[in-house]
């Protein structure tokens, strides 16, 4: 055993000498033992004992305090006991205990604290400490015992953060005894539900916090897991303390002691109220929609399980048309009769009750429904179901417009809750979402099967639809046709008033058709202005009749603009099942009777006949043909002369096509240009001739052939091709030509439709220098008013006057205007087709400075021009040799010769 300490002998042995006669003689100890018996008490004491002298000075340090500190005692005794003190208030430490000697301030003395032990290994240990003061002659001794509570401090530590965990979670924890009786409850718990531990002590938990729409098998179900003393987790309808509804997952768990036996039962409640919602109606609602359920089941998910989340709620939800009128979605709580009596009603500002009109977008809340004034029209079958209450809400869209509406009924008075709140703005979103993916999917739908312009079924949903109607016709034996129906001259329509103008005539013709059908009939837009009406059941005798009607309703006056049309359309008819067995053939044949009533001459009707069949093949021959001829550049160009109405000068010539077939004979250009226009060459074809036109222009001049230009005429679609300045420019530098050596003939169209682009390019091909001409003038729907805009350089007067100059004063006055016009304009008129001396002599007093017609040549190859224009130059040759004035019949016999 180590030795006491010297100085707390001396101490003591100071102290004791003194008493040593007031000791009882039975003493049992002598003093030296007494003072051994205590120093070894002290030493042996399982506390940590620390005695310091007056001081400060350690002078005992026993056993348990070499534990505790880990210093051995040879360390200490004699040193300042601020050393045993943690390194943090060591230099106060002395101060300290000298306050507390002096003036007993800090009240060490007779309390018992506890104090942190910072051992030598720098590791800390938590004691206990109490000290003692102990008078002796050698002065105050202090002694401190101090219990390690390490452990214990530890342990309440615990247990400090365990009640913390327990009781600042959210979750509510429960803990009932064997018998499923509340003994405790944390803070938790208290602030979801309301309730203290006295209002549950004792009690069995469901049966506080159920209420009206708890549902009574989860409740049967917690009873049998308890009972059976299994572990279980279910998610249920609670009310808190103040009544309000709340949904909360429980999970509990059985607690068993050592030996099995239950000794409590834990729940941890959590409030799900939001989760159930975002959770289980958003996802369920949005899956649907992922899964394109139709909108009906959507809308009917969300009324069932808001329904099953606030089961005292009855959930409706209806559209708003574009009318304005209500229509039920979904409404599973509420009975037929009500929906029937709120559908069709307007959504207006006087249905209030409907949150529409006049919400603003705010929660209405009609306490006492069926009294509402607004309930007027659905008072009876509420009443009958007993709805005392209703809130509503518009369902609106991103942008604002009202989609339709969202209402919970309920059976007794309520002030709308949080709870129902959260519904109300989960529900709007949700209901929001899939109405405007429904409208955006019956929009693709509409861009998928309808026409944009019109509105009618394209081809698509037309062929589709009519296969239907087909195999319903052929299980029925039904006959049914379908009348293809081609609107005249359309494109002169378009090409002279404007793209916009000939949209306005399609949007009325597809509503005239609309009008004429009957209740199975079906309309729908090809394309262009082509049409097809499919007639069900129907046979020839009625297609026919129908056709007749349509014609005459088209034909009625439609205002486009300043102008008023009348409508024309040319009918082909084709008849299921004679004219074919499905709708592609039906298509074909209709399309081809439809043809021939067009060449027929238009504003017709023609049912299909197979010998059409062989029309529409050699329809088809031909433009082969012609584009074998195309790509063998077996197109040839004859030249028309234009000449001067003043001195008989040649002006220029114009180019025209002429397509010479081994079978077809001589193919008019009136015939092969607007086919070529049909098919899509036609840019082909204008390329091809420009620039064999210029080439020949370059070899006249070549062989000093005086020819001032020559006039090409280039179709609108060609005039639309953005590349055809850059040709231009080409061909004539290939040529070694100028570009006044060229002029471009357009008709009025060209010029009017600023849309397709043509105008542009007539901008780009003047700056080139190339002269232009406006070809056929007053033929079209001429608008003058454009004219001083246009870089042209020429009209041409169409033959169509000219042919009636002799003899109509009307043709004389319009062509004098004409020529008026250009004239004030500066523009030189070109008279085409005068074909005798009176009319070039009307023309030239009316001001006319150009002519052109059989009157002068006939277009002719290039080398009967050559031949043509050498003999001019020998007659002009002799005229100013003096030997005779200009003879226009001369001239005009030397043509016909040539
Ligand atoms: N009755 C009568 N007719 C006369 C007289 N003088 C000339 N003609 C005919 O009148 C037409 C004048 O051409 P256009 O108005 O440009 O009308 C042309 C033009 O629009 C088009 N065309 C001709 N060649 C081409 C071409 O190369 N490209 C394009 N895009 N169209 C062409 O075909 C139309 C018809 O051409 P053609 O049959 O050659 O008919 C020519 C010409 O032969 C006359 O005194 N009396």
């Amino acid at each position: 055993m180590t030795q006491p300490s010297a100085a707390v002998a001396a101490c003591l042995s100071a102290q004791n000498s003194a008493d040593e006669s007031t000791l009882p003689s039975n003493h049992p100890l002598t003093e030296s033992q007494a003072r051994e018996t205590l120093i070894q008490t002290l030493e042996q004491a399982a506390d940590a004992v620390v005695v310091i002298d007056a001081n400060n000075c350690v002078t005992l340090f026993n056993a348990s305090a070499e534990a505790l500190w880990g210093y051995p005692r040879a360390d200490v005794l004699g040193r300042n006991v601020s050393m045993l003190v943690p390194r943090g208030i060591r230099a106060q430490h002395d101060q300290y205990v000298g306050a507390n000697r002096d003036t007993g301030t800090n009240r060490i003395v007779g309390t018992s604290r506890e104090v942190v032990i910072e051992r030598i290994d720098g590791t800390v240990r938590w004691g206990s400490m109490s000290i003692s003061k102990v008078f002796t002659a050698a002065g105050v001794l202090y002694t401190a015992f101090i219990r390690d509570v390490t452990n214990e401090v530890k342990r309440r530590e615990e247990r400090r953060l365990l009640s913390l965990a327990v009781n600042e979670t959210d979750s509510a924890i429960i803990v009932v005894g064997p018998d499923g009786r509340t003994i405790y409850i944390n803070d938790g718990f208290t602030r979801m539900l309301g309730y203290q531990l006295d209002d549950m002590y004792g009690k069995v938990p469901s049966r506080v916090v159920s209420g009206r729409y708890t549902d009574e098998k989860t409740l049967e179900y917690i009873g049998e897991r308890l009972a059976a003393r299994e572990s279980f987790r279910v998610e249920i309808l609670i009310y808190d303390r103040s009544g309000k509804p709340l949904w909360i997952q429980a999970v509990v768990n059985i607690v068993n002691d050592e030996y099995g036996t239950c000794r409590n039962m834990v729940g941890v409640w959590t409030d799900i109220t939001n989760t159930k919602m975002h959770e289980v109606l958003q996802q369920k609602a949005l899956n649907a929609m992922a899964r394109e359920a139709p909108i009906l089941n959507v809308m009917l998910l969300i009324c069932l399980e808001v329904e099953r989340i606030a089961p005292e709620i009855i959930a409706s939800i209806c559209s708003v048309d574009q009318d304005g009128r209500l229509w039920t979605l979904a409404a599973p709580g509420l009975p037929p009769e009500y929906t029937k009596a709120v559908d069709g009603l307007d959504a207006g500002p006087d249905m209030q009750a409907c949150g529409v009109g006049h919400s603003g977008g705010k929660l209405m809340v009609f306490a006492d429904a069926p009294e509402d004034s607004c309930w007027a029209k659905f008072k009876e079958p509420a009443r009958a179901c007993g709805l005392a209450q209703a809130w509503s809400h518009a369902i609106r869209s991103s942008d604002g417009r009202v989609l339709g509406k969202l209402a919970f009924y309920y059976r007794e008075t309520r002030e709308p809750g949080t709870l129902h709140r959260r519904l109300i703005d989960v529900s709007l979103n949700l209901c929001a979402l899939a109405l405007e993916r429904e409208a955006s999917k019956e929009n693709i739908r509409r861009l998928a099967f309808y026409d944009s312009l019109t509105g009618l079924p394209n081809r698509g949903f037309l062929i589709a639809h009519t296969e239907s109607l087909l195999a319903n016709a052929a299980r029925t034996n039904n006959t049914l046709a379908v009348l293809f129906l081609d609107l005249d001259r359309f494109k002169h329509v378009n090409d002279s008033l404007g793209h916009t103008a000939g949209d306005v005539l399609l949007c009325e013709v597809a509503q005239r058709l609309k009008g004429c059908l009957r209740a199975l009939d079906f309309v729908g837009r090809l394309s262009g202005d082509e049409f097809v009406v499919v007639l069900s059941p129907c046979d020839a005798g009625e297609a026919t009749a129908l056709c007749e009607r349509i014609m005459a309703e088209l034909q009625e006056p439609v205002t486009v603009g300043s102008t008023t049309l009348r409508p024309t359309a040319s009918v082909g008819i084709a008849i299921f099942p004679q004219h074919g067995h499905d709708m592609n053939t039906l298509l074909l044949h209709a399309d081809m009777a439809m043809y021939q009533a067009k060449s027929a001459g238009r504003h017709r009707f023609s049912v299909f006949t197979p010998e059409l069949n062989r029309v529409a093949q050699d329809r088809l021959k031909f433009e082969m043909a012609l584009r074998a001829a195309l790509q063998a550049d077996q197109l040839q160009l004859h030249y028309q002369p234009q000449v001067r109405l003043s001195d008989g000068g040649i002006y220029g010539v114009e180019a025209l096509a002429r397509w010479h077939h081994p079978e077809f004979g001589v193919v008019p250009p009136d015939r092969f240009v607007p086919l070529a226009e049909e098919c899509g060459f036609i840019t082909e074809l204008d390329h091809g001739i420009l620039q064999k036109a210029c080439r020949q222009l370059s070899e006249w001049r070549a062989a000093n052939i005086v020819i001032p230009h020559v006039s090409v005429n280039v179709s609108p679609t060609t005039f639309c091709d953005r590349r055809l300045p850059a040709l231009i420019a080409k061909t004539l530098a290939a040529c070694g030509l100028l570009p006044r050596d060229l002029v471009l003939e357009v008709t009025e169209n060209v010029v009017l439709d600023n849309a397709s682009g043509g105008l542009a390019t007539l901008k780009r091909v003047h700056e080139l220098g190339v002269g232009l001409s406006i070809d056929d003038f007053g033929t079209g729907y001429s608008s003058l008013s454009y004219l001083h805009r246009l870089p042209v350089d020429e009209l041409k007067l169409d033959k169509s006057f000219v042919r009636e100059l002799e003899s109509d004063e009307g043709a004389r006055a319009l062509a004098s205007a004409v020529t008026g016009i250009g004239t004030s304009l500066r523009l030189t008129i070109v008279a085409e087709g005068v074909e005798n001396d009176e009319q070039r002599r009307i023309l030239q007093a009316q001001g006319c400075q150009v002519a052109q017609g059989y009157f002068f040549a006939r277009p002719m190859p290039a080398a009967a021009l050559t031949a043509w224009m050498q003999s001019r130059a020998r007659e002009a040759a002799c005229r100013n040799r003096g030997l005779g004035d200009f003879d226009w019949a001369a001239q005009t016999d030397l043509d016909q010769a040539g």
